[in-house]
């Protein structure tokens, strides 16, 4: 079987990695649209209408309008975009979060990609909110650190080109400082908090690779750091993406260290005289934060090998 993809924005950052993704699969036939027509609403309609399965790499207004124009109620969705991620009729695509989520993909049609820093955030929260050891009305902050890909292609000209209107030289800037980020109703909603978390995002000179950390208080918790470290152990038991990583109080992590890779790698580090907790998720923003994801749930809905073309 032969499964038809359209990627809407496919000359974008996310549409880019996901092409090379799927390139060299015999089980996947990828749809051109001509270059001059790719903004074109009627020949990115007929795409829609014509592919078994469509991965919407857009802004969200473009994403949202993709949407509009498929006509019949067989296309399956994956919308990469913030669009849909909190929106009723839509499964949230992230298959290792939940218990039974991977079931759900495989019969949905409309799937929205998680966004690269409520990936790392929800995997390590989730199933301690879920397990009853972290409260459901702790107030949580987030620090995160992305590669500036993170920003799609604007961003990228701003890092790589001096001439650009809002060109940069500088080697990490913090941002969101309006605390209003449009992720953090998709964290707070999809791990079950009762409060919004503080999300304090910064990005950094180099192309990919992102760093997502959540420091719990003791106040928060049930339980000590081997408690926190086997509910996460226990919830991705088996799974060839999400990996709990053992490391040392010495150790270095990086913003590089997953970078080119679909995997997410999950830290746990604390004291034990305060009791203090540092969660940390090292994943790749346009890997298991975008395109990796976006395979993976392409492969789930159309039932094809969870984890062809990922790279592992
Ligand atoms: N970059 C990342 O790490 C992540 C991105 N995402 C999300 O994925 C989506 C795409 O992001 P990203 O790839 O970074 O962005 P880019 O800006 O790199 O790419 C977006 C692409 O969409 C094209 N486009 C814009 N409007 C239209 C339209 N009306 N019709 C057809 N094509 C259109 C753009 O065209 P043109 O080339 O002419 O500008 C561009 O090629 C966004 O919603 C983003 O939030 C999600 C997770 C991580
Ligand atoms: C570095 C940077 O600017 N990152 C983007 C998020 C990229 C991303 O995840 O896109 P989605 O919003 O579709 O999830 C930002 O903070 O807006």
């Amino acid at each position: 079987m032969t499964v038809k993809v359209f990627i809407d924005g496919a000359a974008g950052t996310t549409g880019l990695e996901i092409r090379e993704r799927l390139a060299d699969r015999s089980d996947v036939e990828l749809l051109h649209i001509a270059e001059d027509r790719r903004k074109d609403a009627d020949a990115r309609a007929e795409m829609l209408n014509t592919a078994d399965a469509v991965v919407l790499c857009l802004p969200d207004d473009a994403a949202r309008e993709a949407v509009a124009l498929i006509a019949n109620d067989t296309t399956r969705v994956i919308d990469a975009s913030t669009a849909h991620r909190t929106a009723p009729g839509w499964t949230y695509g992230f298959a290792e979060v939940e218990p039974g989520r991977r079931a759900e993909l495989a019969t949905s049609t409309r799937v929205s990609n998680p966004g690269c820093y409520p990936t790392g955030f929800l995997a390590l929260v989730r199933p301690l909110v879920r397990e009853g050891l972290l409260a459901a009305d702790a107030l949580l902050s987030v620090n995160a650190t992305s590669g500036y890909s993170g920003g799609g292609k604007s961003m990228i000209a701003a890092f790589e080109h001096a001439h650009v209107p809002d060109a940069t030289d500088t080697a990490f800037r913090i941002y969101g400082l309006g605390l209003g980020h449009k992720h953090v109703p998709e964290m707070q909603g999809h791990a079950g908090l009762a409060h919004p978390p503080i999300f304090l995002p910064a990005v950094a000179r180099t192309y990919r690779g992102m760093l997502v950390e959540v420091p719990l208080h003791p106040l928060w918790l049930k339980g000590g750091l081997a408690d926190v470290r086997d509910a996460l152990v226990e919830a991705y038991r088996g799974s060839p993406v999400v990996h709990v990583e053992t490391a040392g109080d010495q150790a270095l992590l990086t913003l590089e260290q997953a970078a080119g890779t679909d995997r997410l790698e999950l830290y746990v580090f604390g004291n034990a005289a305060t009791g203090q907790l540092r969660l940390v998720a090292a994943l790749d923003n346009l890997g298991k934060g975008a395109a990796g994801a976006a395979v993976q749930n392409l492969n789930l809905m159309c039932g094809l090998g969870e984890t062809a073309g990922l790279r592992l």
